[in-house]
């Protein structure tokens, strides 16, 4: 059993203001792992007040010596990688070999890509008499989600610490493990003290907090729409920067012209790869009418081949879903998929066979679907597929568009003009054309009520710049 029940501030391991025990459950056999500490926002205070004392001189560091501190951040991230990938099979049964391969590689690759960004990054422009400087905004309050902990810890952190801000991170109180590694790391590669913090807590309280705090100058929230919300208008009255990645109902459209054997396999076992609690997932899959018997059987097939059970297990491709809530929930809209009226071509309702024991759900597929069910509408973050059959392409878009959401997108086809014109046509911040994928480099964020911020890459050090023109540069 871990005891990570410190927080990290001003550079130390320090014990909470006032002692609030939290058990950290393992997702796969319902036994708690680890305490945390949830805090308060007195906890919340000491790490604001380290962040902005430290920002006094963080502020002003150069970039060579912000250089140095993100290559000694991944060598020892390299260090310490498998301990990562441990800790997110036991904080949220990912399987060992996801956690390893795509898990734990997100707090390198965004590490490594801060700093090749940082390397030749343009903090000064010339526009007309001016000179315009891109400042560090000053203290930050980052907030993430449990389904890729440390991805959602390394996207926020390594471009703060690139552009010269100071931090204060509560992480998701459901998977804290590998933050508190994450925490460690920052301590080891020397990351001055005040400038990376870590406050453990729960919404209400520790992320009520630092949303509220006036010492606060931006907010990095990730998570659902709904407490992204609540996190704009708690931080509205100090008039800070809200940066939102929050949920999704991406869709992937099956144009006529794909090869629907690739095209179906590939997209539900996206659907299925992280247990289906992926924003970004594709979970509402787009079907040519005259196709979808041949999709389903397809579909089916592939929902047969995924490999449930123990995480630890190398053979297993698909774990748990995070908790019991999650479980619940995920049932709960299974079971109104079946109520109105969908097919249901694999999976269902209960544990998979020969499960008795921690919170597995069954690959499932729904087919026949129309896209004002539940199970169109509502994020289900679960290994739910819903296929939706469509006629003409206009109708394909219009369905893909008609969401409160616009993360992701997806397009299936045989010819690339055909997939980036309809790509054109999606409303939403990522679209990938059959399959491919862009590396660490490429901006991820939303369109509508998925957010407002852009992650990843050179685009993910915006969120933490202020820009000052300076007037007097001529001559
Ligand atoms: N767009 C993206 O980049 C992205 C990436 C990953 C996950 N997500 C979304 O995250 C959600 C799943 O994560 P979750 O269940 O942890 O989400 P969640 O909103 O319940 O929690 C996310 C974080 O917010 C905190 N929180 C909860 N209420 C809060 C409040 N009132 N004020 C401040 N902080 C609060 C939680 O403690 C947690 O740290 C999904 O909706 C998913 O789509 C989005």
């Amino acid at each position: 059993m871990r005891d990570y029940r410190q927080f990290y501030i001003n550079g130390q391991w320090v014990d909470p203001l006032t002692p609030n025990d939290f058990e950290v459950i393992n997702p796969a056999t319902e036994d708690f792992c680890a305490l945390i500490s949830l805090g308060t926002a007195d906890d919340v205070d000491l790490a604001v007040a380290a962040a902005r004392q430290a920002f006094s001189s963080y502020g002003r560091s150069n970039r060579q010596e912000r250089i140095e501190l993100l290559e000694s951040c991944v060598a020892i991230y390299k260090k310490r990688y498998e301990e990562v990938a441990v800790a997110i099979r036991e904080e949220m049964g990912s399987p060992q070999t996801f956690a390893m391969e795509e898990q734990a590689d997100c707090g390198l690759g965004h590490l490594e890509e801060a700093l090749r960004v940082l390397r030749d990054f343009e903090f000064e422009e010339e526009v007309g008499n001016a000179r315009v400087f891109k400042e560090p905004i000053g203290v930050c309050g980052l907030i993430t989600p449990w389904n890729w902990p440390l991805n959602q810890i390394a996207c926020k952190v390594a471009p703060a610490l690139a552009v010269g801000c100071t931090m204060v991170l509560k992480p998701s109180e459901i998977a804290p493990l590998s933050a508190h590694i994450w925490s460690e790391i920052m301590d080891e590669a020397g990351v001055p003290a005040g400038v990376y913090n870590m406050v453990n807590g729960d919404g209400p309280g520790v992320g009520t907090a630092l949303s509220q705090h006036p010492d606060v100058d931006m907010m990095s929230f990730t998570g659902s729409t709904r407490a992204g919300v609540l996190v704009a208008q708690n931080a509205a009255p100090t008039v800070k920067r809200v940066a939102q990645e929050l949920g999704g109902k991406s869709a992937n459209i099956i144009l006529d012209d794909a090869d629907l054997e690739q095209a179906v396999e590939r997209g539900a076992l996206h659907m299925f790869s992280n247990t289906g609690q992926s924003c970004n997932a594709p979970s509402r899959m787009l079907v040519p009418a005259a196709k979808l018997a041949k999709a389903e059987e397809i579909a089916a097939r592939t929902a047969a081949s995924v490999v449930v059970g123990d995480p630890a297990d190398e053979k297993t491709t698909m774990g748990p879903v995070v908790s019991k809530a999650q479980f619940d929930k995920i049932q709960g809209l299974i079971d109104a998929g079946i109520a109105e009226g969908a097919k249901l071509v694999a999976g269902g309702p209960g544990l998979p066979e020969g499960i008795d024991k921690g919170y597995f759900v069954r690959p499932t597929v729904f087919s026949g679907a129309t896209n004002d069910m539940r199970i169109a509408r509502e994020e289900i973050f679960g290994p739910v597929l819903t296929m939706i059959p469509y006629d003409t392409e206009e109708e394909a878009i219009a369905i893909a568009n008609d969401t409160v959401y616009g993360l992701a997108g997806y397009v299936q086809s045989g010819d690339m003009d055909h997939a980036r014109q309809v790509a054109s046509r999606i409303r939403a911040g990522n679209v990938k054309i059959n399959g491919a994928s862009g590396g660490y480099a490429v901006p991820f964020g939303g369109y509508k009520q998925s957010g407002n911020g852009r992650e990843w890459g050179a685009h993910g050090f915006t969120d933490f710049l202020e820009i000052k023109a300076v007037e007097g540069y001529e001559g």
